[in-house]
């Protein structure tokens, strides 16, 4: 038995991680700020992939104690936790600190909660960044700095032994734009110049939710993937590539 906890899985990327999870028999606990959105997911899902292979928890990735109520609800129910996706994320620019409490804060907290749980019997780490976690992007400075936060705070963890010698694979993924509601309805006060979005939308395109999925499963599969970054668009899928760290010996 494999389990796997997604975060932001009520809807978008992370429920369309979450199906592919119970395509492929794991266990999925997923987790949403959005209680009524979560438990529709859940009711949905259970009914393709059978009700006690998916569980959902409502837990807002801001709140520690939600985080570790979620972790120890999913150990009360399973006894291992095999992957973690903290894919919950937002886009604003406005409200940049909550921005920042979510997509990077959450995700540290998503991460050392895994590593902490992970380091008896190792695990799989994917923290969701974004193209702009590797690329500038005008329209969303804030933004761009919390991907490409995580995207170093990932690389970093994978070359501590904390993550190489219990034998625990982090790897980001760096999406651009997909056909989910983060690219729908967008409002003025989200951007940095709201107009500036079109144009990178245009050049890129939108990704149907299968081709980033496809990337996922691709990031689960590839088993010499720690430390790295998968850039996913609509004609690329290659691991970035940046310069090389220095790497002490660490054993
Ligand atoms: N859709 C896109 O074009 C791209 C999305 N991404 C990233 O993919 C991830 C998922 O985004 P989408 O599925 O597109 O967005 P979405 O808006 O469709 O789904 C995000 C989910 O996260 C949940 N969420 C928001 N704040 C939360 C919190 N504090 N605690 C728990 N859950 C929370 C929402 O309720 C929602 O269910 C995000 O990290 C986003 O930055 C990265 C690159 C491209
Ligand atoms: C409104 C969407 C908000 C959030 C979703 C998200 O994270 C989307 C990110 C998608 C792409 C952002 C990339 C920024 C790219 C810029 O640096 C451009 O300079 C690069 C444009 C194209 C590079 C690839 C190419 O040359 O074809």
């Amino acid at each position: 038995m494999t389990v796997a906890i997604v975060t932001g899985g009520a809807k978008g990327l992370g429920k369309a991680f979450c199906e592919a999870l119970l395509k492929r028999s794991y266990k999925v606990c997923f987790c949403d700020v959005d209680t009524d959105e979560g438990e529709n997911t859940q009711q949905f899902l259970a009914k393709q992939y059978g009700n006690g292979n998916v569980y959902f928890q409502k837990c807002d990735v801001r709140s520690e104690n939600d985080f570790t109520a979620l972790f120890n609800g999913v150990l009360k129910k399973y006894s291992s936790i095999d992957l973690i996706v903290n894919n919950a994320g937002i886009i604003h620019e406005t409200q940049w600190k909550n921005c920042v409490d979510i997509n990077l804060n959450g995700v540290i907290q998503g991460s050392m909660l895994a590593m902490d749980h992970m380091k008896h019997g190792g695990g799989v780490i994917v923290n969701v960044s974004s193209l702009s976690g590797v690329l500038p992007t005008l329209y969303a400075p804030v933004y761009a700095a919390t991907k490409a936060a995580v995207v170093n705070f990932t690389r970093s963890w994978a070359m501590n032994p904390a993550v190489t010698q219990n034998n625990i694979r982090m790897v980001t993924m760096c999406p651009a734009f997909a056909d989910t509601d983060i690219i729908k309805d967008i409002k003025e006060e989200q951007f940095q110049g709201k107009q500036f979005v079109a144009p990178f939308m245009e050049k890129l395109g939108i990704m149907p939710l299968e081709r980033v999925t496809e990337g996922f499963l691709k990031v689960l599969d590839d088993q010499d993937n720690n430390g790295k970054s998968l850039i996913v668009t609509a004609n690329v899928m290659n691991y970035a590539t940046f310069p090389d760290p220095f790497q002490p010996a660490t054993k």
